[in-house]
C-alpha cells in the first residue's frame, strides 16, 4: 500500500498515528509493544512529535521495547549514530526503561560478534523474531536500513542480524535483513523529498532490481507493508 500525502507535516501527524495505535493494541494483546526505529534523517520530526505530552500520554512506555533497523557502527556519542539521534530526540524525554531499549553498538566486541548477540536479543524478546513494527527509511539510491545496493548482506538468507564493512563509506554498517525485517507484523517506509523520486519510481513500479534497489527486497511474509510518502517523493510515480 502506498500512502501520499501532500506535506510532509501531515505524513509525520499520520506515521504517529499508526505508532500510537500499533502500540495499545499490541500491548492490550500481548503486554508489549516491540519496535525497530530507522535511523537517518527522516524519522526526526516522527520522534519529537510522539516526545511531545499529546502523544507521549497514549503509550505505556514501560511496555515498550526498542531495536533499530540498522546502525553506523560508531560510539553512542558520534553525531553519526542512529541511536544516539533517537535518544535526543525521543528516548530522552519518554518513560522508558533502560533496559528496554537495545542500541545496536557496544564498544567491547567486534560488529561481527554483536550481530550474533543482537539476533540473540530480538530472539528474547520478539515471539520468533516477528517485530509488531518495523520503521524504515530509503536512502536516494534505494537502499534501505543498511542494506545497500551490491552489497552481498542482500542475499542474505538465514542470519537475522548482519554486519560487514561498506567499502563506499569506509565504516561498518549493521543491519536486520530483509527475512527478518518481512516477519513484522507493520512495516512503513517513510520517504519524502524529491531526491528521492526516482528511487520510488524504480522500486515501486520499475523492474524486479533489488541488486540496485534494495528497498525491493521488502515483501513482507504476513504482515503489512505501507510507503508513506510526500507528493515530492511520489512525483515519478504514475
Ligand atoms: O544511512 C541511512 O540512510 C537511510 C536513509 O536516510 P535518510 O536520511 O534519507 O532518512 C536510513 O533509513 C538508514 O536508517 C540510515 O542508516
Amino acid at each position: 500500500m502506498i500512502e501520499i500525502f501532500d506535506k510532509k507535516d501531515e505524513l509525520i501527524s499520520y506515521v504517529a498515528n499508526q505508532f500510537v495505535s500499533i502500540a495499545q493494541k499490541a500491548i492490550e494483546e500481548n503486554g508489549k509493544f516491540v519496535v525497530a526505529l530507522t535511523g537517518g534523517s527522516s524519522p526526526i520530526d516522527l520522534h519529537k512529535l510522539l516526545a511531545t505530552d499529546e502523544y507521549q500520554s497514549k503509550i505505556d512506555w514501560e511496555k515498550v521495547y526498542i531495536f533499530w533497523g540498522d546502525e553506523r557502527w560508531v560510539p553512542l556519542e558520534d553525531d553519526r549514530s542512529n541511536a544516539k539521534m533517537a535518544f535526543t530526540t525521543l528516548l530522552d524525554h519518554v518513560n522508558i526503561p533502560q533496559g528496554n531499549i537495545f542500541p545496536m553498538y557496544n564498544d567491547v566486541t567486534s560488529p561481527e560478534e554483536y550481530a550474533i548477540e543482537y539476533q540473540q536479543l530480538i530472539k528474547e524478546v520478539t515471539s520468533e523474531g516477528t517485530f509488531d513494527l518495523i520503521l524504515l527509511g530509503m536512502g536516494d539510491d534505494g537502499h534501505t536500513a543498511s542494506l545497500f545496493p551490491h552489497q552481498k548482506v542482500l542475499d542474505e538468507q538465514d542470519k537475522w542480524v548482519e554486519a560487514y564493512y561498506l567499502e563506499p563509506q569506509s565504516m561498518y554498517r549493521i543491519t536486520l535483513t530483509a527475512p527478518l525485517i518481512n516477519q513484522a507484523k507493520n512495516i512503513q517506509i517513510i520517504v519524502f523529498g524529491e531526491n528521492k523520486a526516482k528511487a520510488l519510481y524504480e522500486v515501486l513500479q520499475g523492474e524486479n532490481n533489488p541488486t540496485e534497489y534494495p528497498t525491493q527486497l521488502i515483501k513482507p511474509t504476513n504482515g503489512e507493508l505501507t510507503f508513506l510518502v510526500d507528493k515530492a517523493a511520489a512525483s515519478q510515480t504514475k
